[in-house]
């Protein structure tokens, strides 16, 4: 009947959650959208324009920054913060999933990954301790453990030996920890899409204590049905009182469904890679700028949008600047996405607080 109905729909919402998370550096308003700075900026865009956006927190990568310009380096010219001028909190995610996905030859033992540099061949090691470590010298706000990255898709035994090296790595990462107030250290949970080993490896993690969890092994091809299937339990497996992180997601619709189940914050390259390649996400739909239907529309991408963007410039010229491959389009373009994501976050976090349904956002 009609009040099973409604009880049915905001069942759909009770396990999403607003809040703040208070670091060193700065106040984090989850649910959150981190942008993606991976190699210490986030491509085409001043620091102080990621903050105009509404970002409080940003990505970088351990793998990248150790390869170049190195983590003692950026240690000895006052860490990551100072370098790239950001003074708001930094995440850094721990390495292997780049090497995973970057380095061509890796071997993998109980110590660590040994894998040859996408640049220049060159032979590096990264363990628990020694992607800890890197995270300290870097400044990192919050320092991902050193995971073992369970390709997608896995046998049930190859991702339970894989869950189980990534339990041993996250002891081993905690134990090499420096915990200082304000600063906090994210486990990530393996298991792939067996629920069995999903649990496992919460429990393994939750009895190491960190400050939060991120739910690894997602949005590694899986697609969206069984991304969420993942995600209408793993998430409850997690301490209620800590910051769950699922890690490179997502498109808005996916950044919905997964704040539907229980997630507080994201990370994806989507709105700066896409930006970049001539894609707005506006609230009529993605717009593939290049396409010639636009190269003498003289209105905004949208018309309420406070991006310089829209402000200022129409979509004929985006048009043009992306198609003779202008460095401006590449930021115009970059600038509007994320404020379009932070946006769409900001209007999450209203929802929620107002106990709203937030279906048709996106
Ligand atoms: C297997 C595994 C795993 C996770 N482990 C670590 N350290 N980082 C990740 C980054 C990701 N980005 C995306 N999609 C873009 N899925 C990710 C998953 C992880
Ligand atoms: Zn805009």
């Amino acid at each position: 009947d009609e009040r099973k109905i409604i009880a049915k729909a905001h069942d759909k919402y009770k396990k999403a959650r607003a809040g703040i998370i208070n670091t060193r550096h700065g106040q984090i308003h989850t649910p959150a959208f981190m942008p993606v700075g991976t190699k210490g900026t986030v491509k085409a865009m001043l620091p102080e324009s990621v903050q105009t956006t509404g970002a409080d927190i940003i990505l970088g990568n351990t793998y990248h920054l150790m390869l170049q310009p190195g983590a003692k380096r950026v240690f000895k010219l006052g860490g990551l913060h100072k370098f790239m001028n950001w003074s708001k909190p930094l995440l850094t995610d721990s390495g292997g999933f780049q090497v995973m996905s970057l380095s061509k030859l890796r071997k993998i033992t109980e110590e660590g990954v040994i894998f040859n540099s996408h640049i220049d061949g060159s032979k590096f090691m990264l363990s628990p301790e020694s992607s800890t470590e890197i995270q300290y010298l870097l400044g990192s706000t919050i320092t991902m453990a050193f995971d073992e990255c369970t390709p997608y898709p896995s046998t049930y035994e190859q991702a339970k030996s894989s869950m189980e090296l990534t339990s041993r790595w996250a002891k081993r990462s905690r134990k090499a920890f420096y915990s200082r107030d304000g600063y906090g250290q994210f486990g990530i949970i393996q298991g792939s899409i067996y629920n069995d080993l999903r649990l496992k490896s919460a429990l393994d993690l939750i009895e190491l204590d960190f400050e939060g969890y991120a739910i690894g092994g997602l949005a590694v091809g899986e697609g969206q049905e069984l991304m969420f299937k993942v995600l209408d339990y793993a998430p409850d497996l997690l301490p209620i009182n800590k910051p769950r992180y699922l890690m490179g997601v997502g498109k808005p619709a996916d950044i919905i469904g997964a704040v539907q189940r229980g997630i507080d914050m994201f990370d994806c390259v989507i709105p700066t890679r896409s930006g970049r390649n001539g894609q707005a996400f506006t609230k009529y739909g993605v717009v593939n700028i290049r396409n010639s239907k636009y190269k003498e529309d003289n209105t905004p991408l949208e018309e309420d949008c406070l991006c310089p963007a829209c402000k200022n410039y129409t979509k004929a010229y985006l048009h043009y600047l992306v198609k003779v491959k202008e460095i401006l389009g590449a930021m115009l373009m970059t600038w509007h996405n994320l404020m379009y994501f932070q946006k769409l976050m900001l209007r999450i976090r209203e929802y929620i607080a107002q106990g709203k349904d937030f279906d048709f956002i996106s």
